[in-house]
């Protein structure tokens, strides 16, 4: 017997079920495991194995479109500074300590959990993209990933190789781990990657066929300079330099006047909000309703875990609706439904991954929230329960790709007692070295 006669389907039973159009329905889902789709959404389905959803909404898995998953390693390390002083006096320093064995524990600590809190895909930007990969791999996660390049304070040869490191690693790793691994070319923000750099590399990135993910316009800071040094605004400065493009995508974007979210919306570039990294930085207030309003696809992002300091992207969606309220001091902006759809379907667009939306013949990368718990009763309203009421540890069963990643609060693919340890250990050796 091979391995795929055991591919069996999965039925996901006795659950309310969310349909692309938002409503929400009661209904089974039918999962072909070895080809990793939703074969139906309907009642009364048969499968060789069961998930009982019984009291439990089926929605398609989150989607954590800005991120540095290794990052956990320093959750908690420095808090309560503005972005460029925690950079610099913190997490740059120590981040020169770490080990590319510290970065696939720390990575392996987020994706345990991604997977805990129903997040089924993500895009990361960091150093040792390998180490990421290969935890990646074994996760059953989706990913776009990429090496992060900086030029400034670098000489040529120097800048030059971290730039081509980044593009030898989008094209090596795109369509791994059986294509649930794609990537891209990451200059780290406009500011730390200098004009030359820019100019030589991204016309690379597009014969290669890779998007671009990078920090832009997060704080007030990187405004200024290139206003001074280019005479146009930062948005604009990278169109310029075909740096916006429908593949594109950028995470931040705080401080974008009108002229800016006008060519986001135009060149079809997404924005990846980071609400809760961006109120702990005190980066500012994102205008998303305005951005939703041109046109513009929003994804969400928990950013790293050294600025959040959690993974869970069900804060960020309650963030982003509380957020987008204050912005204007409108009630009515960034509304329920519109926070959820940034967190599955606009990240799932924006980082290029085929998911996002639960239906048959669709992607079977799915989120089992259990609702049989007091802060989730009564239910009028399941929408609004996953804006406003649920957490990532009300998620009961985690799948993608058609696997079962955990079951009953069970995380299968990875052994999350050991990498509690390991992450622990690894963790206050770094910052040992660092003093
Ligand atoms: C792009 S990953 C590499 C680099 O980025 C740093 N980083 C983490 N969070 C942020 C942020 O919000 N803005 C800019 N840069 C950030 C990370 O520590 C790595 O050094
Ligand atoms: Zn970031």
């Amino acid at each position: 017997m091979t391995e795929t006669a055991f591919d069996d389907t999965v039925v996901i039973e006795g659950g309310h079920v969310l349909t692309p159009d938002f409503e929400v329905r009661e209904a089974d889902v039918l999962i072909d495991r070895a080809a990793g789709v939703v074969l139906d959404v309907d009642d009364d389905l048969d499968g060789d194995e069961t998930l009982d959803a019984t009291d439990s909404l089926v929605m398609p898995g989150l989607v954590n479109a800005h991120t540095h998953v290794a990052m956990t390693l320093l959750r908690g390390y420095a808090d309560d500074k503005p972005l460029d002083s925690w950079l610099q006096e913190d997490i740059w320093p120590v981040e020169a300590e770490l080990t590319p064995e510290d970065i696939r524990v720390g990575t392996e600590l987020g994706l345990v959990e991604f997977i805990t809190n129903g997040i089924t895909g993500f895009a990361d930007s960091y150093f040792e993209v390998p180490e990421i990969a290969a935890a990646t791999e074994e996760s059953g996660l989706r990913a776009n990933l990429c090496h992060a390049f900086i030029s400034v304070g670098k000489d040529d040869e120097g800048a030059r190789a971290d730039a081509q490191e980044g593009l030898d690693i989008a094209r090596e790793f795109d369509g791994a781990a059986d294509g649930r691994i794609t990537t891209a070319l990451m200059p780290h923000s406009l500011t730390t990657v200098e004009t030359e750099y820019l100019e030589e590399f991204v016309p690379q990135a597009r014969e290669a066929g890779v998007p671009l993910h990078f920090h832009a316009n997060e704080t007030e800071n990187e405004v200024g300079p290139i206003v001074d040094d280019h005479g146009v605004r930062p948005l604009e400065y990278a169109d310029d330099l075909g740096m916006l493009t429908e593949d594109d995508f950028l995470a931040h974007c705080v401080h974008v006047d009108e002229t800016e979210i006008d060519l986001l919306a135009e060149t079809g570039a997404s924005v990846i909000h980071c609400p809760a990294s961006n109120m702990k930085l005190a980066s500012g207030i994102a205008p998303i309703q305005e951005m939703l309003d041109a046109g513009v696809n929003v994804g969400l992002g928990t950013d790293g875990a050294a600025s959040n300091n959690d993974l869970d992207l069900f804060d960020e969606i309650r963030d982003a609706a509380m957020l987008g309220k204050l912005a204007r001091g409108d009630a009515r902006d960034v509304a329920a439904e519109s926070a959820v759809r940034m967190a599955t379907e606009g990240s799932a667009s924006a980082i290029g991954l085929p998911v996002g939306e639960l239906e048959a013949g669709g992607v079977a990368d799915i989120a089992v929230v259990d609702f049989n718990a007091p802060h989730l009763t009564p239910v009028h309203d399941y929408v609004s329960h996953l804006a406003y009421a649920v957490r990532g540890s009300d998620v009961r069963h985690t799948i993608c790709d058609g696997e079962i990643l955990m079951e009953d609060r069970e995380v299968k693919t990875l052994d999350e007692a050991t990498i509690r340890e390991q992450a622990s250990e690894h963790a206050a050796d770094l910052v040992a070295r660092a003093e």
